[in-house]
């Protein structure tokens, strides 16, 4: 998947407003997971985005290696190949578009058309090769808890209220034993963007999952949710369980919090052309209502 190296200026070549419309399109696939490529492209962007070392200004969305093996192949990055090779056909019909651009747009998607808030969104992140790949080790384990949670985002140059705001992005998809090994759907509407997963993580009782698998919860309710260990760290920490708290209470105060986040998460690592827009994508519904 190599692309010829943009230059400087092609970001200045794509209409986003296009490529935002055919992203849209891929969306919907009732073969693929509970119908939708949203939650997988979500945590492509993300994952693109969160090697970010801030002391080192290493990783981040800029560079797209997350293509290119070891990268690629990194365990937490298992299953992300469904979300680059439905994308694949885009990084043709729009050759100007950088990978970096397109795995974070395509985030930005997902979330606003999945019912989720308005994600501000910049072109201008710049491919670079597999000779910049990041080493193993930089995104999140989930098998781990609270502290190590705060490790990876602070090196990210995240704080608390940042990261509760982040992990609500859990209200979509599912985990998958064919990639982390964890199993499971964790709610009924896996492909709507709620704050449904801070009042499920609240208001269910969650007890250890009987099975061979990897240690994770399920809900003694109906047995048949799931929460990761890392999951359940939110609402065990006290300063983190504030603002879960707080989101489970009032969805505007997380959708406020989750897209200025996002957005940030996205840009991590990228020095922007000074002269590139500011996005803000009206969805498909508000364009053909
Ligand atoms: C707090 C640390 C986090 C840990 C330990 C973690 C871990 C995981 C794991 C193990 C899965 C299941 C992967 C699979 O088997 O397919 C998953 C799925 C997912 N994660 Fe996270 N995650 C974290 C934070 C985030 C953040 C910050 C976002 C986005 C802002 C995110 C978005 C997603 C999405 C959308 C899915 C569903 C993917 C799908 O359905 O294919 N996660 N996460
Ligand atoms: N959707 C999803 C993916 C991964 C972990 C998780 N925990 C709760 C929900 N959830």
């Amino acid at each position: 998947e190599g692309s010829a190296q943009a230059s400087s200026s092609s970001w200045k070549k794509v209409n986003y407003n296009n490529v935002y419309k055919d992203i849209a399109d891929l969306l919907e696939d009732e073969n693929y997971d509970d119908g939708s490529y949203g939650p997988v492209f979500v945590r492509l962007a993300w994952h693109a985005s969160g090697t970010f070392d801030h002391k080192t200004r290493t990783g981040g969305s800029s560079g797209a290696t997350i293509r290119f093996e070891p990268e690629s192949a990194h365990g937490a990055n298992a299953g992300l190949d469904a979300a680059r090779q439905r994308l694949e056909p885009l990084k043709k019909k729009y050759s100007h578009i950088s990978y970096g651009d397109l795995y974070t747009l395509a985030g930005v998607v997902a979330v606003q058309e999945l019912g989720g808030p308005t994600i501000t969104w910049r072109p201008g992140r710049r491919d670079k090769t597999a000779a910049d790949c990041t080493p193993d080790g930089r995104l999140p384990d989930a098998a781990q808890g609270a502290d190590h949670v705060r490790e990876i985002f602070y090196r990210m140059g995240f704080n608390d209220q940042e990261i509760a705001a982040l992990v609500g992005a859990h209200a979509l998809g599912r985990c998958h034993t064919s990639r982390s090994g964890f199993d499971g759907p964790w709610n009924a509407s896996p492909t709507a963007f709620t704050n449904f997963f801070y009042t499920e993580l609240l208001n269910n009782t969650w007890v250890p999952k009987k099975w061979n698998g990897p240690f994770q919860y399920v809900d003694r309710e109906s047995g048949q949710f799931m929460m990761l260990p890392a999951d359940m760290a939110f609402k065990k920490d006290s300063k983190f369980r504030v603002y879960v708290e707080k989101y489970a209470a009032d969805q505007d105060a997380f959708f406020e919090d989750f897209a200025n986040a996002f957005a940030k998460l996205l840009e991590l690592g990228v020095d922007f052309p000074e002269d590139a827009p500011f996005y803000k994508f009206k969805t498909l519904e508000e364009v053909l209502p």
